[in-house]
């Protein structure tokens, strides 16, 4: 039994026009909800896909569960972008094919509370006839009722109107906060992920920006407003700093306690986000308990 879901080594992909992935080394544990953000073309389905052991590394690693993403495919549901279905089949099919698939663990009451939700699918229709938002619901269905460890969902809202995704999210989260299942949802609505997660993977340029518990990350920034110049931030990290009237709002990491002279607050989620989304050359920071467990150390029962 592994208490890490996800654990990249210096985990690279390199398609023929260049990286999606490059240098990745972060560590998820397991049971969290983990966001995984970015700009389009940060990497995020790349990840997600490698994770899912659907696709190999150039070079570098990454464990599923303790084991390669191959050896731990049972153990995961991977919900893809565009949502793949068989289009001929019906919605009833869909689910009894998972069933089969999945015999001995199957959950069809965790499926069922998914596709009845929202007022409810037909289950005679053909998965070719749906709306997107329809065939997300089966999609998250088959997820849910194979009962898994790791859930891998990449924009997983995305085709939802509001309030299908509040139900769905709901729904999401009491399956996972029920079984322990540990979450990884890349999105770009960002208020939501606020909402539902507690870890946090921020990417852009292929490479790892932030990685940790989302109270560890908030935590080790303040949002400072005050007179400039910037300089007088030494020693904290100034991540991004913007002119604010005749003075300037920055958003640092910080070394010690903050001056009396500047006003200080606690950044929300998305002024975290936004900031660093901003300043792609600040230094990347992954919080305690983010990075791998070295092999050695992980055998003897010793953290890095
Ligand atoms: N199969 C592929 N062949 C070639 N290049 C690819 C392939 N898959 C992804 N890429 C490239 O890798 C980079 C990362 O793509 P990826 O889809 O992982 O980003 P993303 O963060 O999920 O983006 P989005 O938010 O737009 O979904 C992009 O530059 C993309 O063009």
């Amino acid at each position: 039994m592994t208490d890490t879901a996800i654990e990249a080594t210096a985990l690279t992909k390199r398609f023929r026009r260049g990286h999606a992935l490059r240098d990745c080394t972060f560590r998820l544990p397991t049971g969290r909800v983990c966001a995984v953000v970015g700009p389009n073309g940060a990497g995020k389905s790349t990840l997600l896909t490698l994770a899912a052991g659907l696709d190999r590394p150039t070079s570098g690693t990454i464990r599923v569960l303790g084991t390669g993403p191959a050896e731990a495919r049972t153990r995961i549901a991977y919900v893809a972008q565009d949502k793949p279905l068989h289009p001929q089949l019906t919605i009833a099919d869909t689910l009894r094919l998972g069933a089969e698939l999945n015999a001995g663990i199957w959950d069809t009451a965790a499926a069922e509370r998914v596709v009845s939700g929202g007022g409810g699918l037909d289950r005679t229709a053909r998965i070719r006839t749906l709306s997107g938002g329809q065939r997300t619901r089966v999609a998250l269905a088959l997820a849910l009722g194979k009962r898994a460890e790791l859930l891998l969902l990449d924009e997983p809202m995305a085709d939802l109107d509001p309030l299908a995704r509040h139900q769905l999210m709901g729904t999401l989260m009491a399956e996972a906060a029920e079984h322990g299942t540990t979450v990884v949802m890349s999105s770009h609505i960002v208020s939501e992920l606020a909402e539902a997660c507690d870890y946090l993977l921020l990417m852009s340029g292929g490479g790892i920006r932030l990685a940790g518990g989302i109270d560890d990350l908030i935590g080790a920034h303040r949002l400072v407003t005050g007179r400039g110049p910037a300089d007088r931030l030494h020693p904290h990290t100034v991540v991004e700093s913007r002119a604010a009237g005749r003075g300037l709002t920055a958003l640092i990491r910080t070394e010690g306690p903050v001056g009396d002279d500047w006003d200080v607050e606690e950044p929300s989620l998305e002024e975290l986000l936004l900031a660093h989304l901003r300043a792609p050359e600040a230094p990347p920071l992954l919080s305690p308990g983010s990075t791998p467990v070295a092999r050695g150390a992980q055998e003897s029962g010793v953290s890095a």
